[in-house]
């Protein structure tokens, strides 16, 4: 009943619902995230093009794969190394790199973007892919906390639009939000859960709210971490212990907040209480703000919270 309520909001009726196979798949942005999915998605069969602005950053990013294939194959064929190698050169021809969006799209099934977390950039990008990209080509984002129908408005596909939210390590974690804004349509919203789960990922049906499910909770959470230890109500260390001991997080809130990147955590706070300034959940941090301005943003610089070098 809930399902065809879904369908009926998103205005299509049960016979016009079909779903696209998605097949071949460009991923724009090959850092943290667009390596780690485009990773999961060659390994799972798909053709893929990966897309960065530089050749120099698109050799990282496939050294990237390469490095965190042999950790998967490791544990995956601890008997059969040879097995293992097979493996990691077959997934590495699924992928293709490129550095020109226009010949990369061609084809494209998906066109899956994790670049910079900016709103302009993120718009301008789309807004000439949209002229770029065949008719069916569906578009998603995997940002952390831009509203996806703010990206989307800068295209002409609306009902080919919507979110697909990963977490980081992308080979390890088994999560996708799928998010569907008002005008994407059932079929595409279908289209990008079954794909989630062809990747092996669990995938859950997200609103485009701040920060989907998992940020609009975990940030917060963060951020009172770090508040807890300026009104000095424990160390960072011992916090860390808690979370990890206490609920059973993998990661402590300061462990993960130098992995994920102190900076990246401030944006998103910043831009939430522009959004929401009365609301306290969103208040600032005095020690996030100046670790962020003396460039501690955490593993990446070798020094947040703790040091890493
Ligand atoms: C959250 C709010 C903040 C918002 C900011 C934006 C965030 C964003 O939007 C959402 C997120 O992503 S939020 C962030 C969400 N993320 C989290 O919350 C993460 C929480 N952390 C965890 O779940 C675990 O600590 C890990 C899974 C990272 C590591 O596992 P561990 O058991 O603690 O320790 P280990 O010893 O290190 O690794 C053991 C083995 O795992 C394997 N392996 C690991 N990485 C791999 C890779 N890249 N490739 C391949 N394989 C990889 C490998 O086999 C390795 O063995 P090896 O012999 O060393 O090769
Ligand atoms: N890091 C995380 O934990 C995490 C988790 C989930 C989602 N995200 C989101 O994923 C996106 C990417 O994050 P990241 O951590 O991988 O960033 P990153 O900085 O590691 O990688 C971004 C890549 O995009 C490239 N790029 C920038 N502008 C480009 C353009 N116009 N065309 C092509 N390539 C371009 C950069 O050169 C870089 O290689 C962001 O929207 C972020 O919010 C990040």
């Amino acid at each position: 009943m809930a399902f065809f309520a879904h369908q009926i909001r998103r205005g299509f009726s049960s016979s016009a619902v079909r779903n696209v196979v998605i097949k071949q798949v460009t991923i724009i942005g090959g850092g943290q995230m667009g390596a780690g999915i485009a990773q999961v998605a060659a390994s799972t069969g798909h053709s893929v093009n990966l897309v960065d602005t530089s050749d120099d950053i698109l050799k990282k990013s496939i050294k990237t794969i390469e490095g965190s294939l042999k950790r998967v194959v490791k544990k995956k064929f601890a008997d059969k190394p040879e097995a293992g190698e097979e493996f990691i050169q077959k997934v590495l021809k699924n992928v293709s790199t490129s550095t020109d969006v226009g010949s990369a799209v061609q084809g494209s099934d998906l066109v899956l973007e994790a670049i910079v977390e900016n709103l302009k950039i993120k718009q301008d990008l789309f807004s000439r892919l949209d002229k770029l990209a065949p008719a069916h080509t569906i578009f998603a984002s995997n940002t952390s906390s831009l509203p996806i129908s703010d990206i989307s408005s800068a295209t002409n596909r609306l009902d080919r639009f919507g979110g697909l939210h990963f977490f980081n390590p992308v080979p390890m974690m088994k999560l996708v939000e799928v998010i569907g804004t008002s005008t994407t349509s059932q079929e595409t919203f279908d289209s990008l859960l079954n794909f989630s789960k062809v990747l092996g990922k669990t995938p859950v049906s997200c609103k485009d709210t701040p920060g989907f499910i998992v940020n609009r909770l975990f940030v917060p959470y963060l951020y009172e971490a770090v508040r807890l230890y300026e009104r000095g109500h424990g160390s960072k260390e011992d916090i860390d212990i808690a979370m990890k001991l206490g609920v059973g997080y993998p990661m402590g809130p300061f462990e993960l907040s130098d992995y994920i990147g102190l900076d990246t955590i401030k944006f998103i706070m910043d831009g939430w209480r522009e959004m929401d300034p009365d609301n306290t959940l969103f208040a600032p941090s005095e020690l996030m703000d100046k670790l962020v301005a003396e460039g501690k943003l955490g593993k990446k610089t070798g020094e947040g919270f703790y040091k890493y070098k």
